[in-house]
């Protein structure tokens, strides 16, 4: 028997977890332990005798404890350790004779510790395939590390020549390390395809490092360099190239005939009058950039852009090339315009601020109550939804401003993410006469979410009205009252992220073996960056500025540093061929046929390929609003409309439609009465009521296949009874909005409380996926991922918060549960069922699923949210807080010849792989956020 004084011991196929520093008894046989955690622990020794009794042992962590010299226990250990890990303890000399024993070592971590020198016998360790030695006081590395012929990953303090010896080395990482230069025959290390040598201090490349030919992925970020040797355009095969954080005042040219280069990074560099990428001081890409045809421009955000215009530059470097040719043969035209969104709950205010500002009607101000008479004199048409209007600020400048008014009723929200863009400028109307301290969540805060989680870094104006309602104290006090509580709730996305990232560290150094978890360096790195992201893109957000605030917002957009591509050049065809397009008889029409494109294009003198399809947004916008009022008496009014419209249409080769019977109007009237309940209730529309809703827009029948198909893709309906990819043979199509749907469905309730929909007792095996979001939860999302799944599913009944579905024979739920307050947030999970055996089919049920919402999200490159694969034990064993394993598992491999994991929640219990893990993992992983400028490219 043997005791361990631990804060927390757990390992691999056995689990003791104790208070702190309590007294642990071991009651396994140790001799079988194969993987020991004893990292964290405050430790000084090991207690004698422990090497020995361990006799299966391979994998040994003691990081992060006090050990000043090696435990001689570990020599104990030496022909069958694997893995050692020492980092982050007190080291100051290896012991000779400990090194020696541990021939079997494949991965050795001595990195933060103490260590002046390296004994000579690590030459002995000829397994060794990984060693890590930064952060260490090493001057020199002994002769004996040329005989590490396995040595495929180093990571250490100072380049030894020794290693030019290793020609095989395929990845080496020096990072922060004050290398202060590299040896010209560096070339001798051909194979290398990883090259880490982020904050070097390298200050200049030899001519030498661009033979290493064979370099893939190369960081050399934060090394001082000004320039790159011409010759380093002889690295073809460079793929990844990292220049951030350098002194580079131009874009490198020997970068330009890398063919093969996906991703540059230059930011924070010196670049001014040329080019290039995030947090630089450019505002035009030279002439030839068009040249570097395979590079990924993602980080292009964040510069003072203006020739190619912002949104050219963001869709990626074909298209900058195509601008540049036209530019090229056409007379640059300046035209300055900016979006502005009016956003703000029901009835703030927002249409009276938006004739105020471009009405010139006096505006409403902090003034005083005579002001009063002027709003119930001339109130403003009551909203009609979203509504888009254009208006000229400053017309000695040209200044215009595209006002979008977002209708604040509920409704609208699925919507109106679609809306929310960058490069826009917002106003948050807020009515200061109703404002409670206690509306802020809903009046303000909900909105700075949903802006920061679509558009991160958006500018946004906070603007007050009824002001004329409100004492000069109660003014007061509303608007400090609203600045505090925004800066609560900045400081509560500061506090969320440190504590995600603590508890994220803290699992990594106390689990067992952490990559079961899926809590490797790596992820821990992307999830790290990308918290960073979130910090560093929050709302910029304005003070209340409703005196003069036409002024303020044309003093704001007239701002070059947050608004470059107001001061666009454009090519004069482009200017032209929108001007053409708003003439009619174009302009009345909702779509344009290629073709028709074509001709306008050619007449503004641009070129066939730069043709894109033209839509008639107002149009659209009109069709949508019809959608989404939520209102019975007008839809059924609308209904009405078209019916007459098309009576009278088809009235000279109809009579009998002509001339309707009472009757047959009266039972007309109720037939359409049913279908805007029907609509209102279940969110069930036939295509031939819709035709008759749209009927001023909608002329023929292939304008309403295409705007079906349109809505579709947006994720604002489905079609019920179409089959994949057929015509429907003459039946009615019908099809369904999720977001009008209102009856709750308690199938999946049932279905996780131990019983399945035929009311049989539950024996099968649980996979449930949970996201959550404990910020905001994007308005819509659920309605619009409801539709996004339907290709996937079959035999759906859906609810308002739930969907039941099968795929194929395997049943699936997906279900919304609104937020209860800050403690429960919002989550939306997927969930499926299969015995263990075949529980493979559960994982393809849920796997497209999975990736689809994956998808979605990504619209929404600013939002936090977390994904966490459900313990199947705990679920089964109906526990209210089932434990939550990483969503980053999902997109990794299945760890080989591991068969079960442990769930920290029911101790001991283990749980089978194949519960944890998928078959194979997810193509667009969850967590995945490194792509962030990716998703505004897509956009
Ligand atoms: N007294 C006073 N009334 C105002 C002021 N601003 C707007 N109103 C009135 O408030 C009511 C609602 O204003 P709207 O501009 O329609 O509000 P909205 O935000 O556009 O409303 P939705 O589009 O439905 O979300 C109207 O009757 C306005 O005349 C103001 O500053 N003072």
């Amino acid at each position: 028997d043997i005791y361990i004084y631990i804060k927390f011991l757990s390992w691999y196929r056995v689990s003791v977890t104790a208070g702190s520093r309590a007294r642990v008894r071991v009651s396994v046989p140790i001799g079988d332990i194969e993987v020991l955690n004893l990292g964290n622990n405050g430790l000084e020794e090991v207690p004698e005798g422990l090497g020995s009794a361990l006799g299966s042992l391979r994998v040994l962590v003691l990081r992060r404890n006090h050990f000043a010299r090696l435990p001689t226990a570990v020599a104990e250990l030496g022909h069958h350790l694997t893995e050692l890990d020492l980092s982050h303890n007190r080291l100051t000399a290896l012991g000779a004779k400990v090194v020696s024993a541990l021939r079997e070592l494949h991965k050795l971590n001595l990195s933060h510790n103490q260590l002046p020198a390296l004994p000579s016998q690590l030459g002995v360790l000829a397994h060794l395939e990984e060693l890590g030695v930064s952060f260490n006081r090493l001057a020199h590395l002994p002769d004996s590390l040329s005989c590490l012929y396995r040595l495929r990953t180093l990571d250490l303090t100072a380049f030894p020549r020794q290693l030019l010896q290793l020609a095989t080395l395929e990845e080496l990482d020096v990072s922060s390390n004050w290398l202060k230069g590299l040896p010209d025959d560096i070339s001798a290390l051909r194979a290398l395809k990883i090259l880490w040598l982020s904050g070097a201090e390298l200050g200049t490349l030899p001519i030498g490092f661009c033979e290493l030919t064979s370099l893939e992925s190369l960081m050399l970020d934060n090394n001082g360099l000004q320039d790159l040797p011409t010759q380093f355009s002889q690295l073809q095969r460079l793929k990844m190239l990292n220049l951030s954080s350098n002194h580079f005042e131009e874009f490198p040219a020997p970068l330009l005939p890398l063919a093969g280069l996906e991703e540059v990074y230059l930011s924070r560099n010196q670049l001014t009058s040329e080019l290039v990428l995030q947090g630089n001081q450019i505002a035009v890409l030279p002439d030839n950039f068009g040249q570097l045809s395979h590079v990924g421009l993602w980080k292009i955000k964040d510069n003072p852009l203006i020739q190619p215009p912002y949104e050219v530059c963001m869709k990626g470097i074909p298209y900058i090339a195509a601008y540049q040719k036209e530019l090229a043969h056409s007379q640059p035209a300046v035209q300055p315009r900016l979006k502005l969104l009016l956003m703000g709950h029901k009835a703030a205010g927002k249409t009276w601020l938006r004739h105020c500002l471009t009405e010139e009607v006096v505006e409403g101000s902090h003034a005083g109550r005579d002001k009063q008479k002027n709003y119930s004199l001339s109130p403003p048409a009551s909203s009609k939804g979203i509504e888009v209007t254009s208006w000229t600020a400053d017309a000695s400048r040209g200044l215009r401003f595209i006002v979008y008014d977002l209708a604040g009723d509920e409704s609208y929200e699925v919507i109106q993410p679609f809306f929310l863009s960058l490069g826009a400028l917002y106003v948050l109307v807020v009515n200061l006469a109703t404002y409670e301290p206690c509306c802020f969540p809903s009046t303000v805060d909900s909105f700075l979410h949903r802006v920061g989680a679509r558009v991160p870094h958006a500018v946004m104006c906070i603007v007050g009205t009824h002001a004329d309602l409100c004492e000069e104290q109660e003014l007061e006090e509303k608007c400090l009252d609203i600045h505090r509580q925004i800066a609560l709730q900045e400081n509560r996305l500061a506090q969320v992220v440190d504590e995600a990232l603590a508890r994220d560290f803290e699992l990594r150094s106390a689990s067992p073996h952490v990559a079961y978890y899926g809590v490797s360096d790596k992820n821990l790195r992307r999830r790290k960056a990308h918290f960073q992201y979130l910090l560093n893109h929050r709302l910029q957000i304005l003070s209340p500025v409703l005196p003069r605030l036409r002024d303020k917002l044309i003093s704001v957009a007239e701002h070059r540093e947050i608004f470059p591509n107001l001061h666009r050049v454009l090519p004069g065809s482009w200017q032209v061929l929108e001007e053409l397009h708003f003439q009619p008889p174009q302009a009345q029409r909702f779509w344009l046929s290629w073709w028709d494109s074509a001709r306008l294009g050619l007449q503004a003198g641009l070129t066939e390929d730069r043709i894109h399809v033209f839509h008639n947004l107002t149009c659209l916008i009109d069709i949508l609003n019809v959608f989404f009022q939520r209102d019975a008496s007008l839809l059924l009014h609308k209904l009405l409309l078209g019916t007459s419209g098309e009576s009278e249409g088809e009235g000279e080769s109809s009579p009998v439609m002509s001339l309707p019977t009472q009757s047959q109007d009266l039972l007309w009237a109720t037939q359409l009465h049913h279908y805007v309940e029907g609509f209102l209730l279940h969110g069930l529309l036939p295509a031939h009521v819709i035709r008759l809703l749209l009927k001023p827009h909608i002329q023929a029948q292939q304008d309403l296949q295409l705007l079906l198909e349109l809505l579709e893709k947006m994720g604002l309906c489905y079609c019920l009874n179409k089959p994949k990819g057929k015509p429907l043979n003459g039946s009615t199509a019908w099809y369904k909005f999720p977001c009008y749907v209102q009856n709750e469905v308690s199938h999946a309730e049932t279905w996780n409380n131990g019983t399945n929909l035929v009311g049989q007792s539950f024996v099968a095996e649980q996979l449930q996926i949970e996201y959550s979001f404990p910020f905001t939860f994007p308005p819509g999302l659920f309605a619009r991922y409801s539709v996004q799944i339907n290709s996937h599913v079959v035999h759906r009944s859906d609810g308002k918060f739930q969907i039941f579905a099968y795929r194929g024979k395997v049943p699936v739920v997906v279900s919304y549960r609104p937020a209860k307050g800050v403690l429960q947030p919002d989550t939306l999970s997927i969930a499926s069922q299969a015995s263990l055996p075949n529980i493979w089919t559960a994982w393809q049920a849920i796997t497209p699923l999975v990736e689809e919402l994956n998808v979605l999200l990504q619209e929404w490159p600013g939002l936090h949210y977390t994904v966490h694969i459900l313990c199947s034990k705990c679920l089964k064993r109906g526990s209210p807080n089932p434990h939550a394993f990483p969503g980053e598992l999902l997109s990794q491999p299945r760890p080989e010849g591991v068969a079960e994991i442990i769930c920290p929640k029911i101790g001991s219990e283990q749980v089978n792989v194949a519960l944890v893990y998928p078959p194979t993992p997810t193509v667009i992983s969850p967590c995945s956020k490194k792509n962030v400028g990716e998703k505004h490219r897509n956009q």
